[in-house]
C-alpha cells in the first residue's frame, strides 16, 4: 500500500512545479498542477511530454494510473486532495496569501508542503489557521531528476507529518533528508558557501569561469557525487583536514552580500539562460542546446550513480 495520497496538488507551474507534478504522477498519483497564469499552464502542458521522457530515460519506476491535469481553477485543483505542494515564487507574503487561499478550501488534515528554498517554515506558518499542517519539502532543480528532498518541520509543525512525508517521499523512490530548521536549510547553505567562494575567486581574477567550472566539476562535484563530505574526511584523513583547515579557514571569503559584479549583471538584464546571457553569453539556439546537454548529462550521471554502491 503506497503512502502517496491518491490525489496531490502542485501550486505553481514554473521552473519547479511541472517536474514535481510529473514525478508524483509517475508514482501513481492523480496530480493537479495549478497556476494563476494561463501561459504558465500552457507551457507546462506542452512540455509535459519532455519531462515524462526524462523520467523514462532515468528508469524512474512507474506505478500505473497516475496522471497530471493542468488548470487555473483553484477549487478544482484542491478538490479531494491529500497533499498540496506549494511552488510559487520565493516571496514570504505571496506564500502566506497562497496558504490562506488553500486553508479556506481544504480540510484541516490536508498536508501543505512548501518547496521554499530557505524561508523559515516557522515564519510562514505564523499566518495560518492550522500552522501544524505546514512542512518544508525542498526539492532540487530539476525536481524530476534530483532524487533527494529535504524535509524541514517548523516549530509549529505536527511532528507526525515528518514521518508521513518521509514515507511519501520514499513511495516515489526519492531520498528524504530530515533536518532541523535553519535559514537556507542544509543543501542551500552548503551550495551557497561554495558559490560564495566561487564568486570571490572570479571577482579577484584568480581563475576564469571556464577554469572554475572545470576545477569544481571534476575536483569536487565528481568526487562528492560518489563520496559524501563526511565520508571524504575519512578517505582523506581527519589529520589532513585539521592541517589544512588550521590555515585555510581564516582565508575563506566571508562576504555577507551578493558580489557587486553579479548585481551589475542583473542590473544590465543579464540573468543567465532566462535572458540569453549571464555568467556566459549565449547565441541563437545555444540555451536550448545547453539545457539539452545538461539534462542528458544528469540522466547519464543519475543512471551511473544509481548503479553503484552507496559508499
Ligand atoms: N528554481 C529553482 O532552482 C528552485 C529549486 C528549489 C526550490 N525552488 C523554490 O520553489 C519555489 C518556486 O520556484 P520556481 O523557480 O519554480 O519559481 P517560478 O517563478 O519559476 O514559478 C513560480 C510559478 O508560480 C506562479 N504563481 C505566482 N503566484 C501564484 C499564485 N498566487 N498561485 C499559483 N501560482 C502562482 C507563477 O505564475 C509561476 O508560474 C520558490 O520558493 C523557489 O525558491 C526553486
Ligand atoms: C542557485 C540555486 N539556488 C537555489 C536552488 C534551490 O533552492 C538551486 C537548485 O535547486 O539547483 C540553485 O541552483
Amino acid at each position: 500500500m503506497t503512502s502517496l495520497p491518491t490525489i496531490a496538488t502542485v501550486i505553481g507551474s514554473g521552473t519547479m512545479g511541472p517536474g514535481i507534478a510529473a514525478t508524483l504522477a509517475r508514482a501513481g498519483a492523480t496530480v493537479r498542477l495549478y497556476d494563476i497564469s494561463d501561459e504558465a499552464i500552457a507551457r507546462a502542458e506542452s512540455a509535459y511530454g519532455i519531462v515524462t521522457g526524462v523520467l523514462e530515460a532515468v528508469g524512474s519506476p512507474t506505478v500505473p494510473g497516475g496522471s497530471v491535469s493542468f488548470g487555473t481553477d483553484l477549487d478544482e485543483a484542491l478538490a479531494g486532495t491529500g497533499l498540496i505542494i506549494e511552488a510559487v515564487p520565493e516571496k514570504l507574503e505571496l506564500k502566506q496569501k497562497v496558504f490562506a487561499d488553500i486553508e479556506a478550501r481544504v480540510g484541516d488534515d490536508v498536508i501543505i508542503a512548501t518547496n521554499t528554498s530557505g524561508i523559515p517554515i516557522t515564519t510562514m506558518a505564523e499566518s495560518m489557521s492550522h500552522p501544524g499542517r505546514l512542512i518544508g519539502m525542498h526539492w532540487s532543480n530539476p525536481p524530476h531528476l534530483i532524487p533527494m528532498i529535504e524535509i524541514i518541520p517548523g516549530q509549529a509543525t505536527d511532528l507526525a507529518l515528518v514521518d508521513k512525508l518521509v514515507e511519501i517521499v520514499k513511495a516515489f523512490n526519492y531520498t528524504p533528508v530530515v533536518e532541523k530548521e535553519i535559514p537556507g536549510f542544509v543543501e542551500n547553505r552548503v551550495l551557497y558557501a561554495i558559490l560564495r567562494e566561487c564568486m570571490a575567486l572570479l571577482e579577484e581574477g584568480i581563475v576564469t569561469p571556464e577554469g572554475l567550472d572545470a576545477c569544481v566539476k571534476w575536483g569536487i562535484g565528481y568526487k562528492l557525487s560518489v563520496v559524501g563530505p563526511t565520508r571524504l574526511l575519512d578517505m582523506a584523513g581527519l589529520d589532513i583536514y585539521q592541517a589544512v583547515s588550521s590555515y585555510l579557514n581564516k582565508e575563506l571569503d566571508v562576504s555577507t552580500d551578493t558580489p557587486q559584479f553579479i548585481k551589475d549583471k542583473i542590473a544590465a538584464g543579464q540573468l543567465g539562460f532566462k535572458s540569453g546571457g549571464g555568467m556566459y553569453e549565449y547565441g541563437e539556439g545555444d540555451v536550448d542546446a545547453k539545457r539539452k546537454e545538461i539534462i542528458t548529462g544528469l540522466i547519464a550521471a543519475r543512471k551511473t550513480l544509481s548503479s553503484i554502491p552507496n559508499v
